[in-house]
């Protein structure tokens, strides 16, 4: 159990990177990846992906908006995507190391905490 956990994730701020440091290995990768909610990792182990479908349009554009405050404040930012007019996926990877890094971690932990209303399971 070397994964940081989601709560020590969401107590953390996330470092400025412009290269120079290493992406972390697959094993923590893995751990870190194994302690947040429905993150996925990429086939080229480069990327973590989480897709939601929430209510209605509305719910997810607000949602995205609240990503983008966390991103602005981490100074971190994901891919989003708002497709079939209420999904969001959204994808961590930190561009300047080509590869994961805890900040795409501790991006991820913060935005499984925000607030969001999923769609209604049907039947
Ligand atoms: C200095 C600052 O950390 C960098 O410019 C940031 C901005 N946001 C970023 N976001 C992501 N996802 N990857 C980056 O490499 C990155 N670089």
């Amino acid at each position: 159990m070397n994964g940081t956990s989601a709560n020590a994730l969401r107590e953390k701020s996330c470092k400025p990177c412009e290269g120079g440091t290493e992406p972390l290995e697959r094993d923590k990768v893995e751990q870190t990846l194994a302690e947040l909610n429905g993150w996925d990792l990429d086939e080229g182990g480069k990327m973590i992906r989480r897709k939601w479908a929430t209510r209605d349009f509305k719910t997810a554009v607000e949602f995205v908006n609240r990503v983008a405050d966390v991103a602005e404040q981490e100074q971190h930012h994901p891919d989003l995507h708002l497709t079939g007019y209420r999904n969001v996926t959204i994808e961590l990877t930190t561009h300047a190391i080509d590869g994961l890094s805890e900040n795409d971690f501790i991006v991820a932990a913060k935005i499984d905490d925000l607030p969001v209303t999923l769609k209604k399971e049907q039947g």
